[in-house]
Order: C-alpha cells, then structure tokens, then sequence
C-alpha cells in the first residue's frame, strides 16, 4: 500500500528545495526525496564553493596590480585559507543538516534516497512508495558527461566534486572543456600557482557566448598562465599511479599532469528516473515541459533536468512557476527571451538573450556594436584589471536589444540593466535618451547604443 501524500519532489537542489518549503509552507502535505545533500550541486560543489575560490583568486590578482596602480604589495598565495572557507563557511564539511532542518520547520518531509517513477503521481524510494495526489515534481538535475576518450574511463579523472573539494592543489592539471567549468576553474588554480592547460574541442573558449567572449577569456586566462588550446582533440589518456599522460591529435609527444579536470558538459539521466512510467522518453536529452513547467498530467519538472540552461536561477524560477501552478494560481509562462549568465573568471563574462549568431539565425535584421572598456573613461582609469567590453545586438524592425554581452571587473553586475532591456523590450530610441552616471562601466551604454550598425 503506498502512502499518500500531495506532492512528492524528487531531487532537492536549488528548485526541488525551494519547492517543497514553499510548497510544505502552504500547507500542503510534502515528501521531498533526496538521495545526497539537501541544497544540490550548488551550494557543496558548484557555484557557492566556486564562487568562493573566485573571490580569493581576484583577491591575488588585484593585489598583483598594485606595482602598476599604487606602490608595492607581496601575495603568498595558501590554498589551505580557500579550502577552509570552503569547508567551514560554504558547505559545514558537506554537511546538509541545516538545509535538512529547514525543509523540517517549514513542516516539509524530508525522505534519503534515490526515488523513481513508477507511474504517474507514484514513486519509490528504495521500496517504500508514495503516492501523491496532486504531483510529482521532478528536480533532479544533472551530472558531469564524461567523453568516450579512449583510456579516460579507467583514470582516476576529476569532475566538479573533486575540484571544489579540493584540500591541496595540484602542481599541474589539464582541463578538458573550456566552457564555463573549466574557465573559472583554469583562472583561479593557475592563480594559486598550479601549471594549467585548458583543452577545448571547439574553435574558442566559452563557445555557446560572442566570439569576442572566447577571444577574451582566452587572453584572460593566457596573461594568469594558463596554456589554452582550442579545436583540440585528446586521441588517448593513460594514468601511471602518478600521473595523467594525454595524447592530442596532431601533436607527436604526449602531454603530462598531475590531475585532469573533465569539464566537457552536463547530461540528465532520465531512464534510471524512470520517466517512462510517465509517458516521457526515457532516451530524451531533458524532459520537455509547457510553460508552466508541466510534464504530463500530475507531473512537472524543473532545473537542469529541462535543458533550458543549467543555472540556478533558472531553476529557482522554473520553481516559482510550478509552485504557481500547483497551488492552482495562475500566472505567466515561463520566458527564456532574457536569459541572463555570468561566467567568473576575471573579468567576468555576462550576457543575456541572443547573441548575434543567434539572432541572425532566427533571421532577425540585426545591428550590433561593440565597444571596448578602454574606450571608456571608466575602463581607461581602472587600467590593469579593467579589460572587457560592451557588445549590443538589436533587432533593428523592433527598434529593441535582442542580446547584449558585458564584461570586465563588474560585468556580471553590469549586465543587471541589460536584462530589463532585454526581458521589458525597452526601445533602443528610449535608452538613447536616459542618463548614464560618470564615470561608470555601464556609461559605455551611451556610445555602444549611438554605435548600432
Ligand atoms: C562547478 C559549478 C559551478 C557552477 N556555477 C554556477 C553559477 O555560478 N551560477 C549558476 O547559476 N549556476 C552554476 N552552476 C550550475 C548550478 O549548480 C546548477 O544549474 C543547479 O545546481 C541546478 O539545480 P537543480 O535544481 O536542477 O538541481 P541540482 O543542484 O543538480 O540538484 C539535484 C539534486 O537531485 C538529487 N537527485 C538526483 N537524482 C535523484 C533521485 N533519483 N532521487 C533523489 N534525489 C536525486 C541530487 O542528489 C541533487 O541533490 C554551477 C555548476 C557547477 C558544477
Ligand atoms: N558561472 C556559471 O553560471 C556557471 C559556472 C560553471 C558551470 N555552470 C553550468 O554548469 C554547466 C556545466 O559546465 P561545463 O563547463 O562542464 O559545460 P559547458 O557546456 O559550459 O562547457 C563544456 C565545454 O566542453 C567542450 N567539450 C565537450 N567535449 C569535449 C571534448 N571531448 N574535448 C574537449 N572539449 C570538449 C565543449 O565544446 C564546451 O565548450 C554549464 O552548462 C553551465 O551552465 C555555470
């Protein structure tokens, strides 16, 4: 006999959390299912404890500048400080209790273990089965995808875990992917004194963002010494007990590291969720949902598992919606026209929307400019460490920004008015005629907008 319930959420990371409190907080009985940490991927091993070696990375690189800016400053970079931040204030030993009790307070049900489907409204947890009589929430996000190289599988490789819960460095490590793991990463690793190569299988680093993005990070990461390889494929990997040994096509002698970071990409594994028993394609890349986050009748899904951008935001506010939507309120679809993203390296690379290969895709009549931050007082008074640029892709028949890209020491943050452009369809001929404060970064703004073509 299963037990009965009103909405069972598989997965608590991000979305399934802030799903089940929310939806436990409305009174509704909640069994959320989790088979490792309650929080997910983000707070233990993705972007608190990443953004985290980040901020100490830009800590070294700043203080690096003050010979150009200030006088005379000595760094002894301890990768032990980050390391024990990262333990200690980010994810208590990777311990999820405080997450646990919190789900508890807000009257959630709490229940350890790998749940599946096994038919509509019906799961399982290691045999025990619940029935629930509104839904089944889907949050089970996503996992390292590890290429078929020959030899990789039988080596001690690292992923995402290993690298954020990393107590020593290495001395060196290759990174395989230079999206946006194996860039942030690449940066602060090599700050902290490891000797790192970024191997990339595509023509720039950063491949789904503008080629000017690519072009960035690549000298980015190059001036912290980083080696960076593009269109590069590795043929073979072999591990000694010691060491990685990598083979790239067209290159005669092997390369050699002490660690190998794989960062090639993420994939949902829907079979071993068991999503036939629901109707959905067991063989899918993601489960499709409406707008409204509904899978089929009595299920939704939200997060990575949607294969609309692995973010945390983006699951926080596919949540939202389906937390909507369950409680029978209704509310809009879900818009992905303004998606916004940040990759921290220094500088960081943000952008939102379309960029301008994907609006000329869609067949839009696009006019773009780009606008270097040295162009701007701004950039020109921060000097070293001020890098970056402003890139603008407007659907010229709306008269409306369609994408933008900013980046340098605060594009992520800069990148905030960009979005409500974006996301609102403010006309370009009224952005044109606001106030930009001086000397700001975001006053680059005022020229990139009179530089359309
Ligand atoms: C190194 C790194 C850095 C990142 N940095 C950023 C960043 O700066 N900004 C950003 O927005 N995003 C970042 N991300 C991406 C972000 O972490 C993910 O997009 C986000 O965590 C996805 O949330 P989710 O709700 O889909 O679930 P996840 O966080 O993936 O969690 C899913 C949960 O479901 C559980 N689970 C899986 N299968 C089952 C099952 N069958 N039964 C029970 N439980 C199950 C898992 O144990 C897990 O706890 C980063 C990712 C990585 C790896
Ligand atoms: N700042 C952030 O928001 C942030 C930071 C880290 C991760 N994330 C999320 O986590 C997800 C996973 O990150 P990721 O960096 O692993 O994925 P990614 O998709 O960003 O990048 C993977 C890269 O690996 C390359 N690649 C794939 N196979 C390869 C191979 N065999 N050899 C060489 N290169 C290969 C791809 O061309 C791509 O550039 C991303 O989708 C991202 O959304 C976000």
């Amino acid at each position: 006999m299963n037990e009965q319930v009103d909405v069972v959420v598989v997965g608590l990371g991000p979305g399934g959390e802030y799903l089940a409190g929310t939806l436990a907080e409305a009174g509704l009985d909640v069994v959320g299912v989790e088979a490792e940490l309650v929080g997910g991927e983000c707070p233990y091993w993705g972007c608190v404890p990443s953004k985290m070696m980040i901020r100490a990375g830009n800590a070294l690189a700043e203080a690096r500048r003050v010979p150009a800016l200030a006088g005379q400053a000595e760094v002894a970079p301890d990768w032990g400080r980050v390391a024990g931040r990262i333990r200690d204030e980010a994810t208590d030993d990777w311990n999820d209790t405080a997450a646990a009790d919190r789900l508890a307070a807000k009257g959630g049900r709490l229940v350890r273990g790998r749940g599946r489907l096994t038919g509509p409204r019906q799961v399982t947890v290691d045999g025990r089965g619940l029935e629930a009589r509104r839904g089944v929430v889907l949050a089970t996000g996503s996992r390292p995808r590890i290429p078929p190289v020959p030899g990789l599988a039988a080596t001690p490789y690292w992923t995402n875990r290993d690298a954020m819960s990393a107590k020593e460095l290495p001395a060196s490590m290759l990174v395989l992917g230079g999206g946006a793991i194996g860039a942030e990463v690449a940066q602060v690793f090599a700050r902290f004194t490891c000797r790192v190569t970024v191997v990339e299988g595509q023509a720039r680093l950063l491949a789904q963002e503008e080629p000017e993005a690519g072009q960035l990070a690549t000298e980015a990461l190059r001036a912290d010494g980083v080696t960076v390889l593009t269109g590069a494929r590795v043929s073979q990997v072999a591990h000694d007990g010691a060491e990685f040994t990598v083979w790239l096509e067209g290159e005669a002698e092997p390369r050699h590291a002490e660690r190998l970071l794989v960062a090639t990409g993420r994939y949902s594994e829907l079979a071993e969720l068991g999503v036939e028993a629901a109707g959905l394609d067991p063989t899918a890349r993601a489960v499709p949902t409406d707008g409204q986050m509904r899978a089929a009748d009595g299920l939704w899904a939200v997060g990575d598992i949607t294969g609309r951008g692995a973010f945390t935001h983006v699951s926080m506010y596919q949540a939202q919606i389906a937390v909507r939507d369950i409680l029978g309120r209704p509310g809009p679809d879900a818009d992905y026209r303004a998606l916004p993203r940040v990759t921290f390296t220094d500088p960081e690379i943000a952008a939102v929307g379309l960029t301008e290969r994907q609006a000329r895709d869609r067949g839009l009549r696009v006019r773009t400019a780009v606008l270097p931050n040295a162009s701007s007082t701004r950039g020109w008074i921060h000097g070293p460490g001020g890098e970056g640029f402003l890139k603008l892709v407007e659907d010229a028949d709306r008269g409306v920004l369609v994408g933008a890209t900013s980046a340098g020491p605060a594009g992520g943050e800069l990148l905030s008015g960009l979005n409500v452009a974006v996301h609102a369809e403010v006309p370009v001929e009224r952005l044109r005629h606001m106030i930009y404060t001086y000397p700001t970064f975001h006053r680059a703004m005022e020229a990139a907008l009179a530089a359309l073509r």
